[in-house]
């Protein structure tokens, strides 16, 4: 059995000024925020990026403040210290922290190369593409010193981490209270470099979230096979045999107690998994110790899938949804709790294109579906139709491979069959895959990605 943590909160910027507010009306002033931002990031510098000189190139706004503050922590740290900034921020409190100022200031144009560049453009703030002054600045220090964001790297937008601009690649980001959504999607990752998330005092509550390492409890001494979770695999065609298969094995793999095939076929994928064909197989869905379903993988839409989401409906079973069976949904709206696991391409001919806001896009998804929705990319994201979001990293591009897929759904029955509920299911389900991915390399197939379950298990 899995003890699924909640992830960790991730905000966008909206909820990061409204934390803010409440921060500030709970009494303590904006100004104090900002000093508790610089300070910590001065310290965060000086652990992770020592060095005895330093361009802190500053934006109009509090990111410009936030970075005035560090230029004065850090020259008081004996740090060589030159801002660049074309105006100080008029806006408070960044006004306030930018005349406190006594070093140098050159424009932008004039910013020095050095050793260190501490980027505090703009923050959760930037709402279009970098203004030409900037650009010309990141430019002009790209390859010349090693990048320190604040906050977030200045041109990648919060919310979506697509790049509004050609922004300044960081060695490391400091953001402030929360990962921001910016720093894991899209462009994000590949320009943000390690994160370290400072605590400024300001509680975020927030329904995002970075899905965490589930924990594993294992088996009561007592435990029954039916106890650790009973999983039916509908099987799809003969020739996609083994999609149906690596489904049902990796089920298996991931703790399900028991898998039964179901379907007219002949092939089982292991010895301890049963076959019935379709009509005894209709009947085990009323056995209460059935616990959750596959349907899609290698399946194609014809009258037999569309039969068992029909009995599937009626049954009332936790569903995982994939594949073939995806694309009927259209047609044969599924009635029961249900995690569907679309890639981009289904994704799109199901809800049409993504767009730049995955989130906005899978939030649309799960609520049209009544559905989690987990989308799979390089980072996946999973929605719940109550409004929660969960992204996972801990991903790998070995996992981009034939039958990987099935895997996952496999992964995700064997949970919901162990009683978890689908957002969590699918949230775990997701790290322990991707932990698996990790653990691949050159020549690795999904087979292999089963044979690693036991060790991902293992290191829980
Ligand atoms: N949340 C917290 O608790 C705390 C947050 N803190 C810090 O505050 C940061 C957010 O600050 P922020 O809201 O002032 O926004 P920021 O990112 O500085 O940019 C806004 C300015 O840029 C301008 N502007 C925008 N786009 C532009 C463009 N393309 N080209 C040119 N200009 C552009 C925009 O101008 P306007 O749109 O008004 O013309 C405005 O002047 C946050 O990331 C964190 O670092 C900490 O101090 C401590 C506590
Ligand atoms: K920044």
């Amino acid at each position: 059995m899995f003890q699924i943590q909640p992830g960790l909160p991730l905000v966008t910027a909206a909820a990061m000024r409204s934390a803010e507010a409440a921060a500030i009306a709970a009494g303590t002033p904006a100004l104090t925020l900002m000093e508790r931002a610089a300070q910590a990031a001065a310290h965060a510098i000086l652990a992770h990026l020592p060095s005895r000189r330093a361009t802190v190139l500053c934006g109009p706004g509090n990111n410009g403040g936030d970075g005035y503050g560090i230029a004065i922590a850090l020259s008081a740290a004996g740090v060589a210290v030159t801002v660049a900034a074309d105006a100080p921020p008029r806006r408070e409190p960044a006004a306030t922290m930018a005349a406190r100022w006594t070093g140098p200031v050159v424009p932008l144009d004039a910013a020095p190369p050095a050793p260190l560049i501490i980027d505090a453009l703009f923050g959760i703030g930037l709402d279009r593409p970098l203004d030409s002054a900037s650009q010309r600045a990141i430019d002009r220090l790209r390859g010349h010193g090693r990048v320190v964001a604040i906050d977030i790297v200045s041109g990648l937008h919060a919310d979506r981490g697509t790049a509004l601009g050609q922004p300044l690649a960081a060695e490391l980001t400091i953001a402030f209270a929360a990962p921001k959504a910016g720093h894991l999607l899209a462009d994000g990752p590949r320009h943000s470099g390690r994160l370290a998330v400072v605590d400024i005092g300001v509680p975020v509550e927030t329904a995002m979230m970075l899905i965490d390492r589930p924990r594993l409890i294992g088996p009561a001494p007592d435990a029954h096979k039916y106890d650790r979770g009973w999983v039916l695999m509908v099987e799809g065609k003969a020739d996609h045999g083994g999609a149906s298969s690596l489904a049902a094995l990796a089920a298996l793999r991931s703790g399900a107690g028991l898998v039964t095939i179901a379907g007219p076929g002949t092939h089982l994928p292991a010895m301890a998994v049963m076959r019935r064909d379709d009509e005894e197989a209709a009947n085990l869905l009323n056995d209460r110790r059935l616990g959750s379903v596959i349907i899609g993988p290698g399946m194609l839409p014809d009258t037999r899938a569309r039969g068992w989401l029909k009995r599937l409906t009626w049954a009332g079973k936790p569903l995982v949804i994939d594949a073939g069976a995806l694309r009927l949904l259209a047609e044969e709206p599924v009635g029961a709790p249900s995690v569907l696991t679309p890639h981009e391409g289904e994704f799109t001919q199901m809800f049409g294109p993504i767009g730049d806001d995955r989130i906005a896009a899978v939030q649309k998804a799960a609520s049209i579906t009544d559905a989690v929705v987990l989308l799979k990319g390089p980072t996946t994201v999973i929605a719940a139709p109550d409004g929660r979001v969960a992204i996972n990293t801990h991903n790998s591009p070995w996992l981009a491979t034939a039958g990987s897929g099935d895997v996952l759904a496999g992964i995700i029955a064997a949970l919901l069959a162990q009683g978890q509920p689908l957002f969590e299911a699918a949230c775990a389900a997701s790290w322990l895959h991707g932990d698996a991915g990790r653990r691949m390399g050159p020549g690795r197939i999904a087979d292999d990605l089963i044979a690693i379950l036991p060790e991902v298990l293992a290191g829980l």
